[in-house]
């Protein structure tokens, strides 16, 4: 069974479960602004006047997963057959635990929803999540105390983030320093889902623990430079972080009581929502994974990292010994939907002619295209370049088309390649999203990197990779055949047409 605190968004917490076969045979959502009313979110959270600091209510989310279990008893779901348990909450966000809080985990009354237990436990009731963006003087504290920004990058993964949880911890810290001391325990919003469910506070993934600018991916313990720099006495509110696999432990009495749980079910770690998408799109073996909706992001899975200044490397949720690399581009389809309205008449059919009937290599015509600043790099404006390397204005209509969807694929090797990716002859890529029914574009995808690309479906990934990690953590892997995966080849590159390299 897998749980997330998120689902294309933050606005809902959802539950999947499989059965051996890995088919899904439950499957339920709570919309927290809809089911939730009197919590008054809007999208699930709250943003304060200032517009940058951005909130979530953490009893919401406590009565949610309340909420969809009081749901699936009604309609005689047998949690009794559950034999694991995991999820995917959203990353970054952090939740506070107040002093004496342990207690009442551990033991809550069967008789009451968990949120009523619960409700004194917070130290801090709305809970920072990823879309805040309040803490650029910690970010710049945290990089000069650890000597810049690529240092940073080099012992965390990425360099200092607003978003990420050390920043975020410093901010409370810094404005509420009697908060931070009333706090016994912060818990990212994956390791809390997973706290609940165990009675006890759930230790941070490798994974997850690596959106935080604190945990030092190489030897995957907390960095105690980076600790200082953000609040004293860190390290011990956080726990030791574990691999993402890891079984935690047998589910808390209050499950059996209430719901019927089997006391042997198993909880294992709960990750980060992206992690949690790149388990159930790669299963598990080595393939890299692009999305192309709205904006575009890669994950790739990376041997040997080099973290820079644009990207993010996390450990690996699939095999702790490599990585996984995060990179997002702002400018996705919307970008390709511009030109195309520009240069084809609004017609994706038209826009797929004009990449027929131009070549590959555009006659080395190559175009940099943001039209809006963009986050890899950070950059922004239509920038043309032609064949003797000189900048001109304008394009003919359909060099112009191939000049963006070769320059928006050639900017993701690259940038994948500075953070350590290397394009192997195993390499297969799966991609997913609204362009990925282009299949014009996707054999530009192909050719830029040499590789077969394959499409998947994606719907609800976080949520199935949890209920694959549950399985996996359990380590029936093998028999569970795992190594399946649904997936349509579509378009091969060039090379590769001409026989396996
Ligand atoms: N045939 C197509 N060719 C290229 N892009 C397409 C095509 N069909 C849809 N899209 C793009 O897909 C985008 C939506 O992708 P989707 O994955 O649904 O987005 P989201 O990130 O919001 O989930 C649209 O903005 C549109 O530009
Ligand atoms: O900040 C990041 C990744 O670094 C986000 O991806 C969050 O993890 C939540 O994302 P969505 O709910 O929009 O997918």
């Amino acid at each position: 069974m897998g749980k997330k605190k998120k689902g294309g968004g933050k606005h809902m917490l959802k539950v999947i479960a499989i059965d051996e076969q890995l088919r899904v045979i439950y499957e339920d959502n709570v919309h927290f602004d809809k089911d939730l009313p009197e919590f008054k979110t809007q999208g699930g959270v709250y943003i304060h006047g200032d517009r940058l600091t951005i909130t979530s209510p953490v009893l919401m989310w406590v009565k949610a997963l309340d909420l969809i279990l009081e749901k699936m008893k009604s309609l005689g779901f047998n949690f009794s057959q559950v034999r694991a348990l995991s999820g995917a909450g959203q990353q970054h966000g952090s939740v506070y635990w107040k002093k004496g809080s342990v207690q009442i985990l551990k033991n809550p009354s069967s008789e009451l929803p968990l949120h009523q237990s619960l409700k004194a436990c917070f130290s801090v009731s709305n809970s920072p999540i990823w879309m805040d963006s309040s803490t650029a003087s910690q970010c710049s504290a945290l990089e000069k105390a650890v000597g810049g920004a690529q240092h940073l990058a080099s012992i965390t993964g990425s360099r200092a983030y607003e978003r990420f949880t050390g920043n975020q911890i410093a901010k409370i810290y810094s404005q509420n320093p009697e908060v931070y001391m009333e706090t016994e325990r912060i818990s990212l919003v994956s390791s809390f889902a997973a706290s609940l469910f165990l009675g006890a506070y759930a230790p941070i993934d490798y994974s997850d623990g690596s959106g935080m600018n604190l945990l030092q991916i190489w030897k995957k313990v907390w960095s105690v430079s980076c600790l200082d720099a953000c609040a004293p006495g860190l390290e011990e509110k956080l726990g030791c972080p574990v691999p993402s696999h890891s079984v935690l432990g047998p589910i808390s009495p209050y499950y059996s009581q209430r719901y019927g749980f089997s006391p042997d079910c198993k909880i294992v770690a709960f990750t980060g929502d992206n992690p949690g998408e790149m388990i159930k799109c790669v299963r598990f073996s080595e393939n890299d994974y692009i999305s192309l909706g709205t904006s575009d992001t890669l994950f790739l899975w990376i041997q040997e990292p080099t973290p820079a200044l644009e990207g993010h490397i996390l450990c690996n949720p699939v095999d702790s010994q490599t990585y996984m690399a995060l990179l997002c581009f702002k400018n996705g389809s919307l970008m390709r939907e511009r030109i195309r309205d520009d240069c084809a008449s609004g017609s994706w059919d038209e826009f797929s002619k004009a990449l027929s009937s131009t070549v590959a290599g555009n006659n080395g015509n190559l175009g940099f295209y943001f039209d809006v600043m963009e986050i890899t790099p950070e950059a922004v404006g239509i920038h043309r370049f032609n064949r003797d390397n000189q900048k001109v204005s304008d394009f003919p209509k359909e060099v112009e088309i191939r000049a963006l969807i070769e320059g928006q694929f050639m900017a993701k090797r690259i940038h994948a390649e500075k953070l350590g990716y290397k394009v192997m002859p195993r390499t297969r890529i799966l991609a997913t999203g609204g362009a990925s029914h282009n299949k014009k574009i996707l054999q530009v995808l192909s050719d830029v990197f040499n590789a077969p690309v394959y499409t998947i479906d994606t719907a609800n990934s976080a949520c199935l990779g949890s209920a694959y990690r549950a399985i996996h953590g359990k380590t029936f892997v093998d028999q569970a055949g795992l190594s399946g995966q649904t997936k349509q080849k579509v378009y091969s590159s060039k090379e590769d047409q001409r026989g396996w390299r």
